[in-house]
């Protein structure tokens, strides 16, 4: 370990986690683990409820460091702990869970310590947190098999990153890797686009084609944004996942494709099973493994390494601690609403800037500048006026720092720009000036 990171960053801590027993009439008892078991009416789901008030997909537990987290994935009829109705709850004592009219009976057990390693990366991720450590040895595992496997996290958290290492270290890395932006399929085309088309199929098709997964053969294809495939391709993509066969548009004939599946989304696909826009079987056979990358805000702990990751890419690691220091201190409450990407993104700027320079203050998105807070309101009409108005600090200086360029905007901020403009009408901000 260098003297920076030694300078930076606390040692490795071991990961302790509790998780519970769930227990359903005339089943065996359910371990809840660090892995999310969803539980619901659908065959493929670890628990499965068979009363037709519960939902396809109703809700998920996982442990957690300090019990079992429970959430409610959009169920018609809504989980109930001890009956109250809750969207998401620490479970830490024995309860019951409510879904439909089934009671399902939840039990913690003792904290386990669990395995994390010590590898730092992951291919080009990295993290030094127990979580991401922990994830890192899960991510090499799945790397050698052939599952198919769901990506989920918040914008900005790598999971493309993640697909793209994981197929560098697999069998199929000497073939090709394939990205498809489920959001952005050509409307009329998106078929064509994914399985090919024959001559003459559609006006304007005046050569044979072919489609992703051939263009992905012997490889890996990685769905982005899987939430956002089109309900009519749902079916034909479960076809050719389940037969590794394609159909080009305007064939009768099945052709055969050897790919691999990674699949990602930043969309609550339970939520979208629940209301019909995501189908469950399609769901079930993609996410044979599912893989959660946790949001930064929840893992803190990799702040530094990261932080000092970027300064060594810009060519200054001597200014890693500076950066480390400024931006632990100056954003130790800030959320990252865009994670990893909004993080590097803030250290590239003030790296970029001469050391000291007092500009390096007013370019970070302040948390609340430093104000002292009166406890004169209650918490969260504080916590709402106090929010609004670093909202309208961080958005008025990144309007100045870029010019009012909505796309210059979206990058630093680590968010789409639909995000950006949406902030900026909100706190009535005009980008360009
Ligand atoms: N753990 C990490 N280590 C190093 N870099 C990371 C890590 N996580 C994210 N990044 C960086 O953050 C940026 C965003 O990563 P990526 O595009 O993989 O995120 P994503 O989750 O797919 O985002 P989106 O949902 O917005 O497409 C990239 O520049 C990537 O290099």
């Amino acid at each position: 370990m260098s003297s920076t990171r030694d300078a930076t960053r606390a040692r490795a801590v071991q990961w302790f986690v509790r998780g519970g027993t769930l227990r359903s009439a005339g089943r065996d008892p359910v371990k809840i683990g660090i892995a999310p078991i969803v539980v619901g009416r659908d065959p493929s789901c670890g628990v499965v409820v068979d009363d037709p008030e519960v939902s396809s997909t109703h809700c998920d537990l996982r442990a957690e460091g300090p019990g079992v987290l429970v959430r409610d994935l959009g169920s018609k009829n809504g989980t109930f702990v001890s009956t109250v109705r809750i969207r998401e709850a620490i479970l830490t004592a024995a309860c019951a869970i409510q879904v439909g009219g089934s009671v399902l009976s939840f039990e913690p057990l003792d904290k386990e310590r669990v395995d994390v390693g010590f590898d730092e990366s992951f291919g080009p991720l990295i993290g030094a947190s127990p979580r991401m450590r922990h994830l890192f040895r899960l991510l090499r595992e799945v790397a050698s098999t052939e599952l198919s496997l769901l990506i989920t996290g918040e914008t900005g958290t790598g999971k493309e990153l993640a697909a793209q290492a994981i197929h560098d270290v697999s069998s199929r890395r000497g073939g090709p890797f394939v990205v498809v932006d489920c959001a952005s399929l050509p409307g009329a085309l998106a078929e064509s686009f994914l399985f090919g088309h024959e001559r003459g199929a559609f006006p304007g098709a005046n050569e044979r084609r072919s489609g992703a997964f051939h263009e992905a053969n012997g490889g890996t294809i990685f769905l982005d944004e899987l939430g956002e495939l089109p309900p009519d391709l749902q079916p034909k993509l479960l076809r050719a996942l389940t037969e590794q066969k394609v159909k080009r548009v305007g064939s009768r004939i099945y052709e055969p494709v050897d790919v691999r599946i990674i699949a990602a989304t930043r969309r609550d696909l339970g939520r979208s099973m629940n209301t019909g826009r995501f189908r469950s079987d399609l769901f079930f056979r993609i996410a044979q493994m599912r893989i959660e990358l946790p949001p930064l805000r929840e893992r803190r702990e990799d702040i530094p390494l990261l932080v000092e990751r970027v300064c060594e890419r810009l060519g200054c690691p001597e200014r890693a601690v500076e950066m480390v220091n400024l931006i632990t201190t100056t954003l130790g409450q800030h959320d990252f609403p865009g994670n990893v990407r909004e993080l590097m993104n803030v250290t590239s700027v003030a790296a970029s800037l001469p050391p000291g320079a007092e500009a390096i203050a007013s370019i970070l998105p302040l948390e609340g500048g430093g104000d002292v807070v009166v406890p004169t309101s209650a918490f969260g009409e504080a916590k709402r006026s106090a929010v609004a108005a670093f909202e309208q600090r961080y958005f008025s200086e990144l309007i100045r720092a870029t010019g009012g360029n909505v796309s210059e905007m979206a990058r630093r901020a680590g968010m789409e720009r639909h995000h950006v403009r949406m902030f900026l009408r909100k706190h009535g901000l005009t980008a360009k000036q």
